[in-house]
């Protein structure tokens, strides 16, 4: 034992010796270049080949970081014995980080990868334009020489596909708008947005079964047709009109294909916006995955006919027919145009981004320009009708939990006798279900009562109707007997050719569509 103690204590004498000599001989610059020399050789010789992604990339926050942090998330939550948790803004779910120091593997393409996270504390404050973190935090990729160029290639876009995925899961869904007119926010945003959480969803929203099944297919395949898109130089969005009365649940629709996609919603106020050059600008500020709706569009602004502008489709900015005095506006040239809102939809920027739908409402779908509605703007035309028989029940299972076997086969006899003729929304059904569900057999039945009534109030104004019509035609034919002096006009009779879904009594709508 004593010999080994001399042993060593000689032996540290001798390297404490060469130490002296070295530093004698070869002074530090020559070291540190000794030094580099060998990192490089040992790099030369490695198999592997290692990247850094710092947490900040100058003075900006590098994506790459959070992405990797969000992607490795999903693997450490399994498999780590020590985990960071964050929750972030917005977010409704806790995310998983590697801890300090911390390694996991990973692999891609049958390439193997590790990657490890990097904390240290940040030595001295560097003159920035914004305080730095103090700590210094980063991720080391390390992989096989052989597999660098599928690495770089596609593992990164892998990943960070993957963190946006994970990004919009966790995340509440957005409700932006532009209801701040042309002024921009501190980071040159024309949005504002809050979180999304309407409740609605395909299953909750009364319409017709097979009519929800085509739409929900159509969506699917929107959202899963990105190489479809590509292959066929179509840009990748899809337009949706939504027309109806007030009440059949066309906000609702809105909402549950946010929810149903997972998009972001931007509410486009169009009365909000002053020219076409805003317009563009509001457009290209819209990220991927997301709809944009314009509620109402026949109330927006006049879209009767894009011609009347008298400078073709493509003149952005120009004047055109905006109706400033129906809409109460000064008509300062400084307004939107059809041609605008036409290129908005289907032109050269609407694909800026992609994945994007454009849903228009309407009470009024005969109010539009038909160049609005041809397909490529507006793809599929959703007809929100009043409740049918297939839609109450779904509002009846909803609203107080009825499966239809549960109710008297009589019972749904009658209400399926006459819900359609009733022709009451599904917001007028739903108010009376919400107003007596505690006693779920009698709203069933209060339901019927109502709907029977306004079939007797219908059948009752027909019937005056047509005897109205009839004395007229008798008026009519007796003043073609025998033509007065400076009469020889015929009476008006209504344009059944243009009547709308709510009746020809809206003489303001067939006028403007003629
Ligand atoms: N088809 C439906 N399915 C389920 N609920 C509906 C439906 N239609 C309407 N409702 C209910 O009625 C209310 C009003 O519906 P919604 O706002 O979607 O109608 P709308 O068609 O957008 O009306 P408006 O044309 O006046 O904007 C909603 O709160 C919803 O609960
Ligand atoms: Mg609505």
């Amino acid at each position: 034992m004593k010999d080994i103690w001399t042993t060593m204590a000689s032996m540290m004498g001798v390297w404490a010796f060469c130490q002296s000599i070295l530093h004698i001989v070869f002074p530090p610059d020559f070291r540190f270049a000794s030094l580099k020399f060998l990192h490089r050789l040992f790099q030369w010789f490695s198999a592997y080949i290692y990247y850094d992604i710092t947490e900040i990339d100058g003075v900006n926050t590098n994506e790459l970081y959070n992405a990797v942090q969000l992607y490795l998330s999903a693997s450490a939550s399994v498999s780590g014995t020590r985990l960071s948790l964050t929750r972030g803004l917005n977010s409704s779910s806790i995310t998983f980080g590697l801890s300090n120091n911390d390694r996991l593997v990973d692999s891609y393409k049958g390439a193997a990868v590790e990657w490890e996270h990097i904390v240290t504390q940040r030595q001295s404050q560097s003159f920035s334009w914004r305080p730095l973190p103090e700590e210094r935090r980063g991720f080391t990729l390390r992989v096989k020489k052989k597999n660098k160029q599928v690495i770089l290639d596609s593992y990164l876009d892998f990943v960070m596909e993957k963190a946006n995925e994970i990004r919009r899961k966790n995340q509440d869904r957005l409700l932006y708008t532009n209801s701040r007119g042309g002024s921009l926010d501190a980071r040159g945003h024309p949005w504002e947005s809050v979180p999304f959480k309407h409740p609605s969803t395909f299953e909750t929203l009364a319409i017709d079964p097979v009519k929800k099944a085509e739409i929900m297919a159509d969506l699917v395949d929107f959202a899963n047709g990105e190489s479809f898109y590509r292959r066929t130089g179509r840009a990748w969005k899809r337009g949706y009109l939504l027309y109806g009365p007030p009440g059949t649940g066309k906000s609702s629709m809105i909402a549950a294909m946010a929810n149903f996609l997972g998009y972001d919603i931007y509410d486009l106020e169009l009365t909000e916006v002053n020219t076409n050059s805003e317009l563009r600008k509001l457009l290209m500020k819209t990220s991927s995955k997301s709809i944009i709706v314009i509620e109402d569009i026949d109330c927006s602004i006049n879209l009767a006919n894009r011609n009347t502008t008298g400078s073709g489709a493509n003149s952005g900015g120009q004047r055109n027919n905006y109706d400033a005095a129906s809409n109460g506006i000064e008509d300062d040239g400084n307004s939107i145009t059809l041609s605008g809102l036409l290129n908005f939809t289907d032109g050269l920027w609407s694909c800026c981004g992609s994945e994007k739908i454009f849903l228009f409402t309407t009470n009024h779908i005969e109010k539009l320009d038909p160049a609005l509605l041809r397909s490529g703007r507006m793809d599929m035309h959703i007809h929100m009708s009043y409740c049918s028989f297939p839609a109450l029940k779904i509002l009846l299972k909803n609203y107080l939990g009825f499966q239809e076997d549960e109710l008297q086969k009589e019972l749904l006899e009658e209400l399926e006798c006459v819900i359609d003729e009733a022709e009451m929304t599904p917001a007028d059904i739903s108010e009376v279900l919400i107003k007596k569900r505690r006693d779920k057999n009698n709203a069933v039945r209060e339901l019927l009562v109502e709907l029977k009534n306004r079939v007797g109030r219908k059948r009752g104004k027909s019937r005056e109707r047509n005897g109205d019509e009839i004395e007229d035609e008798e008026q009519e034919k007796r003043a073609l007997d025998s033509p007065k002096d400076g009469c020889d006009q015929l009476p008006e009779t209504c344009n059944k050719k243009n009547e709308g879904e709510n009746g020809c009594d809206d003489s303001d709508n067939i006028d403007e569509y003629d």
